[in-house]
């Protein structure tokens, strides 16, 4: 039995943050939503409780995200436990650790990764992160072409940092083997006035016309109706995908993931706030998985599209 929200979407996929802790520093991090510092992590059994139930209602796709996934010790624990009940279970990483966990990811059960990789400039990608780690990084992208592929590299792209890089980055990608995303840069209503995101928002419209120009194939996601440009280079045909989220009804009516905390929270959207729901106080109070199941729909009825 699938889920709907209000709005008539289908709640088809988890994003999951396993932790809130990071080895690097992006300045404009919108730790996937989660504003309130929680010590409190999931355990593997809990994580894998959680899966499981949401197993019933046809969520069989799971994104792990933090914070950073892989500075959780338990990670291939976690990766094991819930491979189980998904079909598509895919990791969003900074890569900073892939080159040792690539193959052992894919061993216990990840099926593909998302690496962040926002600049091939040693000093930008300094200036974004925080760490001087490009070239671990790359040798972990190249590792996790190989075992957990498709690769695809996110380059949130900011003004004046990395948007001279484009088109490096898609050649970049076409050579390694790996799908480009580019990303828009984020933050909920209130945010969008400061100094810091008027600085740094780089809008990406004008480079999808672009990519429309160039592209010999183009298609369309269901989720988000994201866009997929096919682009020529010297290296063969990159596939580049763009994520605009600002101020996009069509890409907000065509959201089909519910999140959830590292401390155990449903989060109905990455922008909103005021959105959580406990879990996880309920399960180690001994919840029965129907209890769960049931905050688990309560959730899902309290999905809104954020731009409408
Ligand atoms: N506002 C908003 N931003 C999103 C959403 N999904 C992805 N993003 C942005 O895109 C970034 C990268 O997403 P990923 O974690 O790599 O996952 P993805 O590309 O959405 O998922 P797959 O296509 O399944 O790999 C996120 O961290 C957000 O900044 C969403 O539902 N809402
Ligand atoms: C929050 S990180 C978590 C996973 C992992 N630590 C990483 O960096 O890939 C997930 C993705 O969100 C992107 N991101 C973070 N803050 C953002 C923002 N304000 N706007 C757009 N993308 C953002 C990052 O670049 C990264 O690709
Ligand atoms: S690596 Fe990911 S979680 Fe860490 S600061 Fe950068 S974007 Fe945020
Ligand atoms: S409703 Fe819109 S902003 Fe919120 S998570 Fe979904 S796509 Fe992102």
């Amino acid at each position: 039995m699938t889920l709907y929200d209000r709005f008539g979407r289908p709640v088809t996929n988890l994003r999951i943050s396993l932790t809130q802790e990071c080895n690097f520093r992006c300045f404009f991090c919108h730790r996937e939503g989660q504003r309130f510092l929680a010590a409190n992590e999931m355990t593997p059994e809990e994580i894998e409780r959680l899966v499981r139930i949401a197993s019933r209602f046809g969520i069989r796709k799971v994104k792990l995200t933090g914070g950073e996934p892989t500075v959780r010790e338990d990670i291939l624990e976690i990766v094991r436990r819930i491979k189980p009940y998904v079909i598509d279970l895919s990791m969003t990483t900074n890569g900073s650790r892939l080159k040792e966990l690539a193959k052992p990811l894919a061993k216990a059960g990840l099926d593909r990764v998302n690496v962040s990789l926002h600049s091939l400039k040693p000093d930008v990608y300094r200036r974004i992160t925080g760490v001087d780690m490009l070239e671990t990084v790359l040798e972990g992208i190249e590792e996790a072409v190989k075992y957990l592929s498709p690769v695809k590299l996110n380059m949130t792209v900011m003004r004046g940092l990395n948007d001279g890089e484009i088109w490096d980055m898609v050649k970049f990608a076409a050579k390694t083997g790996a799908i480009l995303q580019l990303i828009e840069l984020e933050a909920p209503r209130e945010m969008t006035e400061t100094k810091f995101f008027k600085k740094y928002f780089y809008p990406l419209r004008p480079v999808e016309k672009e990519l429309e120009k160039r592209a010999v194939e183009i298609r369309e996601r269901t989720m988000h109706r994201r866009r997929k440009y096919f682009i020529p280079t010297d290296y063969g045909i990159a596939e580049v995908e763009v994520v605009r989220a600002m101020h996009n009804t069509v890409f907000c009516a065509n959201c089909t993931r519910l999140r959830v905390t590292s401390d155990g929270k449903f989060k109905t959207c990455l922008l909103r706030k005021d959105d959580l729901i406990d879990f996880l106080t309920a399960m180690r109070n001994g919840a029965s998985d129907e209890e769960i199941a049931e905050i688990l729909h309560q959730a899902v009825l309290m999905r809104e599209p954020y731009w409408k």
